[in-house]
């Protein structure tokens, strides 16, 4: 018996984000740098004769499963690319706050890809998987990258020292539109990153001179990702505390995973946060 193709999901982080400029269509151009979690959602894909999508998990709530849902828009849009019948049973484990900047819906439909492609023989070609979502390119990567363009060019990046990081979200869902929609003043260069970091130290050393242009905006709609950033600095051990993507989760640096998880147990326990290390498992090639 065929039991599926099961994927995971991570949450990615923007360790910073310049907005460069902006295209006649509205889509601002991007310089980010992203990272992905060791926390995050999980796809599971299973030969069906009907498309069907089951949802369940602590965040399970926030979401329906609707024909507008990110994984089923996923399937809909590798079949049709493929010229194939849209049939398989998806189910999503949801465990990553919804509209939140760390690309939960975004990281479901890039799960959903590479966990159907295995499953149909198909490929996933840059059009379809752009067309789901700015972000969903590097969530189909799922691995550090820099990004730009508005999502769809993905660069190399030297290795990143090992950290931990924490994530807080005061469980207050900000929708990306608004948020850019709120940005105001000139565009940031492109950020000047070193070729490589020695340490730890100089990683957050350069991260430090770079920052978040969404977070001012977000901020202005959210004024509770104040608290939160306030709270990650002040934690034992936080080496640099920044929102992600288009708010409102936060992240915090620490020297290690054991470090991160020791300080999320001391946030308010009314915020969504976890804390650990990066996410390094092996996922499936977007290519069947
Ligand atoms: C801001 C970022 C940074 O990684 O992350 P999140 O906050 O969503 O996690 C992403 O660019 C979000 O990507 P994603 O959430 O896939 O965006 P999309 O669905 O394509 O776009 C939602 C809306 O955001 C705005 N948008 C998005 C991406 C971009 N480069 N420029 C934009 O102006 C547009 O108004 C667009 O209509
Ligand atoms: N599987 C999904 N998970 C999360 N959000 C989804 C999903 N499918 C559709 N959405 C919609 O996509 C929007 C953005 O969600 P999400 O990707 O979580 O935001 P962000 O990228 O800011 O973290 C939300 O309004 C949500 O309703």
């Amino acid at each position: 018996m065929n039991t599926g193709v099961t994927e995971p999901a991570p949450a990615k982080v923007n360790l910073y984000l310049h907005v460069t400029g902006c295209r006649t269509d509205g889509y601002h151009t991007l310089d980010s740098l992203v990272v992905f979690a060791g926390i995050g959602d999980t796809v599971q894909a299973a030969p069906a004769g009907t498309l069907s999508l089951a949802i369940t998990g602590p965040e399970a709530g926030s979401l329906a499963a609707e024909p507008d849902n990110l994984v089923l828009r996923a399937a809909r849009g590798l079949a049709a690319a493929a010229g194939r019948e849209a049939a398989a049973t998806l189910r999503l484990t949801k465990r990553l706050p919804v509209a939140s900047g760390i690309g939960g819906g975004s990281a479901d439909a890039a799960a959903a890809l590479r966990a159907l492609g295995a499953l149909w023989g198909t490929r996933t070609d840059d059009a379809t998987a752009l067309a789901l979502g700015a972000d969903v390119p590097a969530c189909l990567a799922c691995q550090p990258v820099r990004m730009s363009g508005i999502g769809e060019v993905l660069g190399p990046v030297p290795p990143i020292p090992k950290l931990g990081i924490v994530l807080a979200n005061p469980r207050l869902a900000l929708p990306t539109p608004a948020v850019f929609a709120r940005r105001s003043g000139p565009f940031s260069p492109p950020a000047a990153l070193a070729p490589r970091w020695p340490d730890l130290a100089s990683f957050v050393q350069d991260l430090g001179a770079l920052r978040n242009d969404l977070e001012a905006p977000a901020m202005a709609l959210c004024p509770p990702i104040a608290e939160v950033l306030s709270a990650l600095r002040a934690l034992p051990g936080c080496l640099l505390a920044r929102m992600s993507g288009s708010g409102a989760t936060c992240f915090g640096l620490f020297a290690t995973p054991a470090a991160a998880a020791a300080a999320a147990r001391l946030l308010p326990a009314i915020w969504w946060h976890w804390g650990g290390g990066v996410f390094d498992a092996p996922v499936r090639a977007p290519q069947a």
